[in-house]
């Protein structure tokens, strides 16, 4: 399973991703990515921000995609040192992704 497919399984998040279509998904995984490691496809806090703000992102729904991601990688054998940069990239993130008014 990849990681999107993980996250539209999920009963946490799943619902965010329900009208979203297969290729935007797979498009929306590689920006996702290339903007945790500043790859040719990122974006700035400020369009990220953006994009979310009116989503209603929670925090749970946060950490869930954080631990789906970690579970992904671990999945396709990235060792642990490396998952744990991974999140720690993540994590730099949150403040700009979570519902202001979120719990
Ligand atoms: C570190 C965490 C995250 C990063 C770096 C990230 C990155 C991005 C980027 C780069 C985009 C595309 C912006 C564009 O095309 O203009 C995007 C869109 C989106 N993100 Fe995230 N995201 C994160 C977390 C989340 C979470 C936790 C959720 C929901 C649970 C989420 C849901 C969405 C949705 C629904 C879209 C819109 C997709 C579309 O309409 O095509 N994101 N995200």
């Amino acid at each position: 399973m990849t990681f999107y497919e993980m996250a539209l399984d999920s009963d946490q998040i799943g619902g965010h991703f329900e009208d979203i279509d297969m290729p935007r998904l797979i498009d929306h995984q590689t920006k996702f990515v290339s903007s945790l490691v500043g790859g040719p496809a990122s974006f700035s806090d400020e369009r990220i921000e953006a994009v979310h703000r009116n989503l209603n992102i929670s925090h749970a729904d946060f950490d869930e995609m954080a631990e789906l991601f970690a579970e992904a990688l671990s999945m396709h054998g990235m060792e642990d040192g490396h998952i744990k940069i991974a999140l720690n990239a993540i994590e730099s993130k949150r403040s700009i992704i979570v519902a202001r008014d979120a719990a």
